[in-house]
């Protein structure tokens, strides 16, 4: 009985994505933090928290959807492919990779200090807690890490207005944060942006589609320098230019231990 009790408990345990996995691996996590990645979404796109307290369902949001413009799709079915011609020449996976991507990240259950339950259950990943598809941030990043860069396909919404008919100087910032800063989190483990320096050349068109390419500059000890480009799709165009710095912590720092 309580052998069959402890296998269906099993069953419920969430798996992590694959950054979380990484990211684990390479940290000391402290004895008293239980990390459980929690994405509580049922098949609609609708948020839905469940009551059981391990995950359910995680939605990928960086699949192709209804709101994908033709360009959209077309950008991203020519890096998926890459992924996949790499995949099956080779037989296993190749130095492009489509990253999912999950509207919660970490959740600590117990121990250190804690999240109130309220923000436990609440929180959501800024770039990923728009309901209604195409609304807003509508993204994928693949990642080569053998040439430690990444290249983001996005389609801003028309949530992120900022000028008349165009993206918001903010929400390109919080793009460029994202892919530079999952570009860093990837080759060091956890960061936090220290510096964030942008150039806007030329204003982005609402609903257009855009590829953010960012490359890893230098690594000095704890400090990762990344760059940026924000470019149309046949790259003619240049929109923004941006250079970060990330420092790699240990999760306690976050949770005060
Ligand atoms: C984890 C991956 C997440 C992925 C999730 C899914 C995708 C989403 C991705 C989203 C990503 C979104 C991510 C977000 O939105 S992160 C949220 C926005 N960022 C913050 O809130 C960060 C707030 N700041 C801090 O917490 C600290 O200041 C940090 C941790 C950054 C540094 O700590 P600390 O201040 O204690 O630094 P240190 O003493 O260890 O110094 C270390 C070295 O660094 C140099 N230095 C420090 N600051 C600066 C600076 N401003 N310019 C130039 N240099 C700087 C310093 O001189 C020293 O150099 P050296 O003397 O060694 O040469």
């Amino acid at each position: 009985m309580l052998r069959r009790c402890f296998q269906a408990a099993l069953r419920f345990i969430p798996h992590w994505p694959a950054l979380y996995q990484d990211v684990v691996s390479q940290q000391t996590v402290g004895k008293s933090l239980e990390i459980w990645q929690t994405a509580h979404w049922n098949t609609r796109g609708l948020s839905k928290m469940s009551l059981w307290p391990f995950s359910v369902k995680s939605r990928d949001f960086s699949q192709p959807n209804a709101s994908w413009s033709a360009e959209m799709q077309d950008v991203y079915n020519r890096y998926n492919a890459l992924c996949e011609a790499e995949t099956e020449e080779s037989g296993k996976t190749g130095t492009w990779r489509k990253l999912p991507s999950y509207n919660r990240t970490l959740k600590y259950v117990r121990g250190g200090v804690c999240l109130s339950k309220i923000i436990q259950s609440k929180s959501r990943l800024f770039t990923r807690n728009i309901k209604d598809l195409g609304a807003a941030f509508e993204y994928v990043v693949f990642l080569n890490q053998q040439e430690k860069r990444c290249v983001c396909v996005f389609q801003p919404g028309h949530l992120l207005e900022g000028p008349p008919g165009h993206v918001h100087g903010g929400a390109i910032a919080t793009m460029i944060d994202t892919v530079t800063g999952t570009l860093a989190g990837y080759l060091a483990g956890p960061v936090m942006t220290a510096n964030l320096n942008i150039n806007y050349r030329s204003p982005v068109p609402l609903g257009s589609v855009v590829v953010l390419h960012s490359a890893l500059d230098r690594v000095e000890g704890k400090k990762i320098f990344v760059s940026c480009r924000v470019t149309s799709t046949d790259e003619s165009k240049l929109h923004t230019e941006a250079t970060a710095l990330f420092i790699a912590f240990k999760m306690g720092y976050l949770f005060g231990s």
